[in-house]
C-alpha cells in the first residue's frame, strides 16, 4: 500500500529548515591549561579544513621562519587573532567562526593562561560541546578536572577530551589508555551525557582532520569528524514554552495601532499562532495572533530564534515578563537554590547583597546560605567553609526581592541560569545554575 501523500505546510517547511539550520551550527568551547596546545589545535582545525586565507598562512609561515622554527607555528594564527580582541575586555573570550561543507562552527576560545572560571563559564554557557585539552605527557591536571566539572555543571551536553601531543609519547596506546581510564572514572561522578576521548597531535595533525597512521590502535572518530557529526538539535527543550520578553514594540501612531509586538529570544518550546498563552507574572491570558521573524510572518518559533510575538488581546506586557503556555508555566520563586561559580577576589558570603540578572529581568538578591563548597578534584562537599573564593563553586541559597520565573537548569539552560552583579561596580561576579526555586 502506498502511504498517503502529505503536503508540508509553510510552517512545517520553515520548522524543518530552522531545525536544519540549528543542526548545521555547532558552538563549542575550548579549555585547557597553559601550553596544552589549544591555539595550535585551533590553528590546525582552521588550516586542515581550509578555513583560513592564503595571506594569513603566508604571514604565519614567514613569522615561524624568522623565529627560526623548522615547523609552522599554528598557534600564531590563533594568538594573533586573539590578542587583537583581548584589548580592553573584562571577559576574555574570543569567538571565532569557521565552516566546512558539513557544518558551521563558532568556537569560544578562552585563554589558558588566565585560569579564571569566569572566562570558562562565559565561553561555555551557550556551548553545545566542550573541548578539554590535556598534554599526553602530563595527563589530567587539577585544571582539566575543574574544566570538566564546570562543563558538567553548565550541562554542556557533549564533551571531548583531546589527549594532545601524542607525538611526544611515541603515539603510545598505553598512555592513552591510562588517561582514558583515569578520566572516565572521574567522569562517572559528573553528569556528562556524551563523552569522546580522542588521541591527537595538534602540531602534526594526527586525528585532528586526517586520521593518524601512527595510531592504528585507535578506532574512534577524528576530532573534525566528531565535531561535524555530533547530534545537537535534540539537545534543545522543545516542550515547555518559555519566551522572556526583551522589549515591547509600541504602536507609534494610530495608523500602526495593530502593531504592538513583543520581541525576544525563544528560550524553550514551540510557539504557534492560535496557542493559548499566559503572561507572567500578571497571569493574564491571551492567544498568539502572529509571529514575525524580521519582517516575515512565520508559522512556528522555537529556540534559539529571535522573534516578535503578537497577542490577540491588548494585555499589559513589559520587558522582563515571560510568555508561557497556560498549564505549563514556571512558578514564580523568590527562594533560589543554585550552584554558583564565584568569579571575583572578594568572597561570596551569607547576608551579602547583589544584583541578579535572570533572563531579561534584573533585581536584587541576598545570600542566605552557602551550603557547601565543592572540591573540584575530589568532588568532596565542604560544609564547614561558609564562603566561596575566586573561581570556587558551591551550592548557595538566595532570596530575591522580585520573583524569578525560573526552571531548574537541568530542564532549561536559559531560564535555569542567572548572573550575579556587584551593585557598586556593575561587574559580573558570579554565575548560577538553579537547582530549584520555591
Ligand atoms: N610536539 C608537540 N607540540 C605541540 C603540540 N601541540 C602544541 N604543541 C606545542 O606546545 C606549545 C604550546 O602550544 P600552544 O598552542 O601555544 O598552547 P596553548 O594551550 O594554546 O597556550 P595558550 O595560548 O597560552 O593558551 C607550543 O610550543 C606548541 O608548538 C603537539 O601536538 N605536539
Amino acid at each position: 500500500m502506498t502511504p498517503p501523500e502529505t503536503t508540508a505546510t509553510d510552517g512545517e517547511v520553515e520548522h524543518q529548515h530552522a531545525i536544519k539550520e540549528s543542526a548545521d551550527l555547532l558552538r563549542f568551547a575550548t579549555a585547557g591549561s597553559v601550553d596544552d596546545g589549544k591555539s595550535t589545535l585551533i590553528g590546525r582545525l582552521l588550516l586542515d579544513s581550509k578555513a583560513i586565507f592564503e595571506d594569513q598562512l603566508e604571514s604565519v609561515e614567514s613569522t615561524s621562519k624568522s623565529r627560526g622554527y623548522d615547523y609552522t607555528d599554528l598557534a600564531l594564527l590563533t594568538d594573533g587573532l586573539r590578542s587583537e580582541r583581548e584589548q580592553g575586555i573584562t571577559i576574555d573570550v574570543a569567538y571565532r567562526y569557521f565552516a566546512t561543507p558539513n557544518r558551521k562552527f563558532i568556537i569560544a576560545d578562552t585563554p589558558g593562561h588566565v585560569q579564571y572560571t569566569r572566562n570558562m563559564v562565559t565561553g561555555a554557557s551557550t556551548a553545545d560541546l566542550g573541548l578539554v585539552l590535556v598534554d599526553a605527557r602530563q595527563g589530567l591536571t587539577e585544571q582539566s578536572r575543574r574544566h570538566a566539572v564546570i562543563l558538567s555543571l553548565l550541562r554542556v551536553p557533549h564533551l571531548v577530551l583531546a589527549v594532545n601531543k601524542m607525538d611526544l609519547v611515541d603515539f603510545s596506546e598505553d598512555v592513552y589508555n591510562r588517561i582514558h581510564k583515569e578520566f572516565t572514572s572521574f567522569a562517572t561522578k559528573l553528569s556528562i551525557p556524551d563523552l569522546e576521548i580522542i588521541p591527537i597531535s595538534a602540531l602534526l595533525g594526527d586525528n585532528v582532520v586526517t586520521r593518524s597512521e601512527k595510531m592504528p590502535w585507535y578506532s574512534g572518530p577524528t576530532l573534525m569528524h566528531h565535531l561535524e557529526h555530533v547530534h545537537v538539535a535534540s539537545d534543545r527543550d522543545l516542550v515547555d514554552v518559555r519566551f522572556p520578553v526583551q522589549y515591547v514594540i509600541r504602536p507609534k501612531s494610530d495608523e500602526f495601532h495593530d502593531y504592538r509586538g513583543y520581541g525576544g529570544q525563544v528560550a524553550g518550546g514551540v510557539l504557534k499562532p492560535g496557542d493559548e498563552v499566559v503572561v507572567l507574572p500578571s497571569g493574564m491570558t491571551s492567544k498568539i495572533a502572529k509571529i514575525d521573524l524580521f519582517d516575515k510572518e512565520i508559522g512556528e518559533a522555537f529556540p534559539p530564534m529571535s522573534v516578535t510575538v503578537h497577542l490577540e488581546d491588548d494585555v499589559d506586557v513589559s520587558r522582563g515578563d515571560m510568555i508561557a503556555r497556560v498549564n505549563n508555566a514556571p512558578k514564580p520563586s523568590q527562594d533560589i537554590d543554585a550552584m554558583v561559580c564565584w568569579m571575583t577576589n572578594e568572597p561570596l558570603r551569607p547576608r551579602q547583597k547583589l544584583a541578579i540578572k535572570h533572563t531579561t529581568r534584573t533585581g536584587r538578591a541576598m545570600v542566605k546560605d552557602v551550603q557547601y563548597r565543592l572540591d573540584v578534584n575530589s568532588l568532596h562537599r565542604d560544609q564547614e567553609t561558609k564562603e566561596l573564593g575566586l573561581n570556587e563553586i558551591g551550592r548557595v541559597q538566595l532570596r530575591t526581592t522580585m520573583p524569578l520565573l525560573c526552571d531548574p537548569y537541568s530542564k532549561n539552560r536559559t531560564t535555569g541560569s542567572f548572573i550575579l552583579i556587584d551593585e557598586a561596580t556593575g561587574v559580573t561576579v558570579g554565575a548560577g545554575m538553579i537547582n530549584s526555586g520555591t
